[in-house]
């Protein structure tokens, strides 16, 4: 990966982090890419191909690295989203580390983390959670079955002050976030490595 290139290509734009397993990627990933770029009046999403969520064991139904990423280039070809195993270049598991080295590496770039309201109810189980919260924007988006955890949780009830509507969370300073309503997708990685009944979706 050319992160020289990449930051001179990012200068002066607001990009969404979203971070994940994708394994396998889905609508509902794409949903959230897009609407994103639409709700937060985004340049760019860089799709963030995790080498592993610290928070979920390795288990035989998770797909390698290389090929969770070879799929997601061949799935998110919609424009202005850009798939990227930046944590692998940056040797970063954890995500406060990936923003800490992705402020260092792009400082003329603005960002937003974005992720999923299930993942919002248990953020205050990522490493140093409240540091995420004070070095960029995040974006919560509605999911089927988590809509009410995603705008009650541990997050949004310490930083309640710092709520934001959508549009304007990008140009806010940290602490700052947004819970986005839009239309839910039922789709899950689990249902369908499930439906798919194998170790994992690429066998
Ligand atoms: N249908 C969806 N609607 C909204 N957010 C989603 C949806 N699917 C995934 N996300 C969010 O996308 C990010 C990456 O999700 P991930 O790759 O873990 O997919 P998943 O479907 O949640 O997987 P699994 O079922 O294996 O946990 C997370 O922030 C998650 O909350
Ligand atoms: O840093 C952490 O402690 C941490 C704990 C759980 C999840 N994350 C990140 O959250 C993102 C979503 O992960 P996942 O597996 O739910 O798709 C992905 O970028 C993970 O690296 C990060």
């Amino acid at each position: 990966m050319n992160l020289a290139g990449l930051s001179l290509s990012a200068q002066g734009k607001k990009i969404g982090l979203y971070g994940g397993s994708f394994n396998p990627p889905h609508s509902g990933h794409l949903h959230i890419a897009k609407s994103a770029l639409q709700k937060l009046d985004l340049d760019e999403v860089w799709i963030l191909v995790s080498p592993g969520n610290p928070l979920k064991e390795a288990s035989k139904d998770m797909a390698p690295f290389d090929r969770r990423l070879e799929v997601c280039s061949q799935f998110f070809t919609a424009p202005r989203i850009k798939v990227l195993g930046l944590e692998k270049a940056l040797k970063t598991r954890y995500s406060v580390d990936t923003v800490k080295e992705i402020r260092k590496r792009f400082p003329k770039s603005s960002f937003v983390w974005i992720m999923g309201a299930d993942n919002a109810e248990i953020f205050h189980l990522w490493a140093q959670w409240r540091d995420i919260v004070h070095i960029l924007p995040i974006a919560i988006f509605d999911r089927t079955g988590y809509s009410m955890a995603g705008r009650h949780n541990r997050l949004t009830r310490e930083f309640y002050k710092d709520r934001q509507k959508p549009k304007d969370v990008t140009k806010s300073i940290a602490p700052s976030w947004c819970f986005v309503p839009l239309v839910r997708n039922a789709s899950s990685a689990s249902m369908i490595r499930q439906q798919l009944k194998c170790d994992w979706w690429g066998h």
